[in-house]
């Protein structure tokens, strides 16, 4: 469905008279197959958005190659933007008309007949929780009621191939719950393959079947969740000992497991491959040497973990910065 080539986009910035350049995307390859749900993360500003305009056709690549639906996206722009769907990040904009009116003008556009464009719409706004608001004016609408009006028109004519650039920014977590089930619905009901960006760990855990990691342009991780976690960083396990003299000797325990260890007061912490299977061992070990325990925690990793490891930076913050803006626009729909 999707198979790109060696993509690159630079951007050219002028500040007063200094010119910059910047690589936004460069050399990335991506393949998704029918009826995959890949989730795209990456920090602020890795190369995620620029990626998907170029492959929903908005920018033209400087250099690769990607077919889309089986179509070229520079030399066949059209048949691409009429296989798929987009919701961009910053949402659409709405000509004037009630929220009704642009659903059916934009489903007509793709050839479906009033009566199928309407059935759809209403299905989608009861869905996504906008019902009762099909007469409403987009500008007297909420913030997050936007939001979800951009996903209905980005879906309207039952796209086989659905590009979502963060759909759940802005939505309070009962719509965003919602708008998962929808999001899943699309490929067990309608087959339909879908490439989300998204900040939110649990979403990209919730719902890709595959994660792809981009950093400063560059693809640097392509698996499953569970693959990524597993290969990227062990199972935290932190020891806490009963008697604080011990600590040093519990550590050197640890450290033969885990490499590196954390200490802090009467708690030791390293990461462990496999601590299913090692942590019995240790304990036997701690045991016969006479360190007794006050606990034993065993974390798995998280995405965010195997994030920091591959990028230096937290999604955590990412997501952080992004709820500060989800607030903003929560406020932004009140004031209105
Ligand atoms: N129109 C533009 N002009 C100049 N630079 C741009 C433009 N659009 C994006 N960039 C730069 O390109 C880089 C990649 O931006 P992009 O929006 O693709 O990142 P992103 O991964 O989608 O980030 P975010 O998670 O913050 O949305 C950033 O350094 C950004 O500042």
């Amino acid at each position: 469905m999707i198979e790109a080539r060696g993509l690159v986009h630079v951007f050219h910035t002028k500040q007063g008279k200094e010119k910059t350049e910047v690589r936004a995307v460069d050399g990335v390859d991506l393949d998704v197959a029918e009826g995959e749900v890949v989730g795209f993360l990456g920090p602020n500003g890795a190369g995620k958005t620029t990626t998907l305009r170029m492959l929903t056709t908005l920018l033209t690549p400087n250099e690769g190659t990607a077919k889309v639906a089986g179509y070229d996206v520079v030399t066949q722009s059209e048949d691409v933007r009429r296989s798929i769907g987009y919701v961009s990040q910053t949402g659409g904009v709405f000509s004037g008309a009630r929220a009704g009116d642009e659903v059916m003008d934009h489903g007509m556009l793709y050839g479906r007949t009033k009566a199928e464009v309407e059935k759809r719409g209403k299905e989608l706004f009861e869905q996504l929780q906008l019902d009762g608001l099909w007469t409403r004016m987009p500008r007297n609408m909420s913030g997050g009621q936007k939001r979800r009006l951009d996903i209905v028109m980005g879906l309207i004519h039952e796209p086989t191939l659905v590009f979502l650039d963060e759909p759940t920014t802005g939505l309070d977590p009962q719509a965003r719950a919602n708008l998962w089930e929808h999001i899943s619905d699309l490929r067990s009901k309608r087959g339909a393959t879908v490439l989300l960006t998204t900040h939110y760990l649990d979403e990209a855990d919730a719902l890709a079947d595959r994660i792809v990691v981009i950093d400063q342009g560059r693809i640097v991780a392509n698996d499953t969740s569970a693959n990524l976690k597993a290969q990227v960083s062990g199972d935290l396990v932190t020891l806490e000992v009963a008697d604080a003299t011990r600590i040093g000797a519990a550590a050197d325990q640890l450290k033969s497991l885990a490499g590196e260890v954390e200490i802090a007061a009467n708690t030791v912490s390293g990461r462990v491959a496999r601590a299913g299977r090692a942590v019995p061992g240790l304990l036997r070990e701690l045991d016969r040497t006479g360190i007794e325990l006050e606990s034993i925690e065993v974390v798995r990793p998280t995405l965010d973990d195997v994030f920091l490891t591959l990028t230096g930076r937290s999604l955590r913050d990412a997501e952080a910065a992004s709820d500060a803006v989800d607030a903003a626009a929560v406020e932004e729909g009140a004031a209105r």
